[in-house]
């Protein structure tokens, strides 16, 4: 590790460093006494974190959002500092880098993957772990380090602390940052696929847990608006997004065969994982380690219909339920047949604007700490 491109690089100048008395002056960064936790080697996809020698430190970079979970995030991040720092000093490189803002986490998970992090940590909600996810890439393609040797990965890791915090439910993970810090004190890597989307003009973007198309994503633009109410803000932002609702026509293409016309569409929800809205089990069957999506599409729904079976949509027996289709795709395209537009599109809970032009999934791209 080259110390010196840390310290002089915008990035390490950003951040703190944690569990060092004088980071500036000196590479204390990476100091080790204690060899790394021995990885488990347990399963075929499993590795643990990435050492290229036993006695050398991990490099920890947790990207935190003070603002996730209207500021529990931040206040729960102080609380926990002075045990992390405890928990990992003797056995890894901690640093911290709030966030300051809207897609501050993307520049910072790219930075500290360049400069050779072992490990970027998103700590927030599903928006957050969004932006480190969409900061793993670049130009189209994985940002690698410029210090580290080719075969080196940075693994993602989470300490979900946000509202939804949805994509941690798949893996039964709770808003428990005592249970997070064991699991990416263990390190063991697990290979997982991102969904990446096209847009009109080809440029990229990329999702871990839910891309959804209509009304969902507009509940979700609505959500958005009321997290100071916690999980309550997806059911007032569904409610709200009938308000002035139609079911769109659409017309999909599905694996690259043939476009397929879908009258009246509610929703069109394409899972990598299985939750959004706050734990709706939406695309039940979604793995992200399948190497597919899950697509699942309501048709010709009402307001009432979402009423009468919410339950459902929480506890994932929807599929059965008429007008609800889903099937298993690693890629769709998606064109609006009305040509009114003002159709709302949402990946991991971020709004986007605009409609995609394909959605296709990146089997086993990024190393997850598991
Ligand atoms: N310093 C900041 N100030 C304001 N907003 C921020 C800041 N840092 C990040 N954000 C934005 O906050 C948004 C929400 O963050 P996050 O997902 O962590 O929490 P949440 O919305 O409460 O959780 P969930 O998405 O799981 O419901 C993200 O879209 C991100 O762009």
């Amino acid at each position: 590790m080259a110390c010196h491109s840390f310290q002089s690089s915008y990035f390490w100048n950003q951040i703190a460093v944690l569990g060092s008395e004088m980071p500036m002056a000196k590479p204390s960064f990476f100091r080790s006494e204690l060899p790394p936790i021995a990885p488990d080697l347990s399963s075929e996809r499993l590795r643990g974190v990435g050492f290229s020698s036993p006695s050398r430190q991990r490099n920890l970079v947790f990207v935190v959002n003070p603002r996730g979970a209207n500021g529990r995030t931040g206040r729960e991040w102080k609380q926990i500092l002075p045990y992390l720092q405890s928990r990992f000093a003797k056995e890894c490189n901690i640093c911290e880098s709030l966030t300051s803002g809207p897609c501050h986490a993307i520049d910072i998970t790219r930075e500290a993957i360049r400069e050779g992090a072992d490990a970027v940590i998103a700590v927030g909600g599903d928006g957050t772990l969004h932006e480190v996810v969409n900061g793993f890439f670049w130009a189209g393609k994985p940002v690698t380090s410029n210090v580290k040797e080719p075969s080196h990965s940075t693994a993602l890791g989470l300490i979900p602390l946000g509202t939804g915090s949805d994509f941690a439910r798949t893996f039964g993970w709770k808003n428990d940052t005592y249970e997070a810090i064991e699991r990416i004190s263990k390190g063991v890597r697990s290979k997982i696929d991102i969904g990446v989307i096209t847009g009109e003009t080809g440029e990229e973007h990329y999702f871990i847990n839910v891309a959804d198309i209509h009304l969902s994503a507009k509940a979700g633009f609505y959500a958005s608006r009321y997290k100071k109410f916690g999980k309550l803000c997806y059911v007032i932002g569904a409610l709200q997004a009938f308000m002035g609702h139609h079911n769109q026509d659409l017309r999909i293409k599905v694996n690259d065969g043939d476009w397929e016309k879908c009258p009246k569409v509610t929703a069109l929800c394409v899972g990598n994982a299985k939750y959004f809205g706050g734990g709706m089990k939406i695309t039940p069957n979604a793995d992200p380690h399948s190497g597919n999506f899950e697509a699942v599409i309501l048709q010709n729904f009402k307001w009432y219909d979402f009423i009468l079976k919410l339950h459902k949509l929480y506890n994932g027996t929807h599929l059965s339920v008429k007008n609800v289709s889903s099937r298993r795709v690693h890629s769709i395209e998606v064109e609006d047949l009305s040509g009114k537009g003002g159709i709302y599109i949402q990946s991991d809970g971020e709004h986007l604007g605009f409609l995609p032009r394909k959605i296709r999934v990146l089997p086993a791209v990024i190393e997850m700490i598991c």
